[in-house]
């Protein structure tokens, strides 16, 4: 039984891609298949994996998704590409943004990256998407396609607002489009813990959402060679296997295994009631 997890955060820079990296990487050096799916015109989740030049790629998931909305034939396979450290993953790149235009006008325009998921997830024990930095169509497209969210937020500053703002756009999904969204969690990114405005930030968001939402355990620090990363095409755990961000990110991944390895075992009590 496969996992799509959306990466999302409206606000920009919280560690989305950097997550959907380690997180992926992480979880195929556990022996888990992995597809990512760049779900951003930026590309940048392409980009880190080593394809610096995301707008020059033949076939991306902007090509796939409009032939499902022209109801074109497409393989299951197309345009995945393979990463040395054992992940797949689907490019992103800005035809996005076209797409993000026309899907205004598309029949079933929420739920047309959920089509494409659902032909492609079979094969994998995770789907990551990594989001826009919007609250925008294809954001609603990934949570309408997944089964849970993560959501990285950067302790630079208190995130109450935007996170009521994404909060509010999830429950609507979840009423309206995917009753069986859940949130998996929220990750503090890039905390600089020799400051006091960064432990201060882990205790409010602990205090203020952790009775209603889980705050990941693990940490992830604020790391020149985390910053560095994203230009060598490799993970943390190739750039910098020894250093503070990788045993972070290592953490990280094991409470996400966790959730998944619980998910699992109560699918199975539930099918053997059936
Ligand atoms: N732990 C870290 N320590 C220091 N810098 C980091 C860390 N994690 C990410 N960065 C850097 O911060 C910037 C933003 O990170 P990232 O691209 O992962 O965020 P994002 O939420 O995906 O951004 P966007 O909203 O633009 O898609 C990048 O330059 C990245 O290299």
């Amino acid at each position: 039984m496969s996992k799509v997890i959306a990466l999302a955060n409206q606000k920009g820079g919280t560690g989305k891609t950097t997550t959907a990296v380690n997180l992926g990487i992480g979880l195929a050096r556990q022996g888990k298949k992995v597809l990512l799916v760049d779900s951003d015109a930026q590309g940048n989740l392409t980009d880190s994996l080593g394809y610096q030049e995301p707008d020059n790629l033949p076939v991306s998931l902007a090509s796939v998704l409009t032939k499902i909305m022209t109801e074109e034939p497409y393989e299951a396979n197309e345009g995945i590409l393979h990463h040395a450290e054992g992940v797949d993953l689907m490019p992103g790149n800005i035809e996005l943004s076209a797409i993000e235009v026309s899907l205004v006008n598309t029949m079933s325009r929420e739920t047309i990256l959920r089509t494409y998921i659902n032909t492609v997830k079979d094969r994998y024990d995770y789907v990551l998407i990594d989001c826009m930095p919007s609250l925008g169509m294809m954001t609603i497209n990934a949570l309408a396609a997944a089964d849970s969210v993560i959501i990285p937020v950067q302790a630079h500053y208190l995130p109450a607002k935007g996170m009521t703002q994404l909060l509010q756009t999830i429950a609507r999904v979840r009423r309206q489009i995917n009753p069986r969204l859940t949130i998996d969690g929220v990750l503090l990114t890039m905390v600089d813990n020799r400051t006091n405005f960064a432990k201060d930030i882990s205790f409010v968001l602990r205090r203020d959402y952790g009775d209603k939402l889980r705050v990941f355990q693990a940490e992830i620090p604020l790391s020149i060679r985390a910053a560095e990363t994203s230009a060598q095409g490799k993970s943390i755990y190739a750039f910098d296997p020894n250093g503070i961000a990788a045993k972070a990110y290592q953490a990280f991944t094991k409470e996400v295994q966790d959730i998944g390895e619980k998910r699992r075992a109560k699918q199975h009590q539930a099918d053997l009631g059936r």
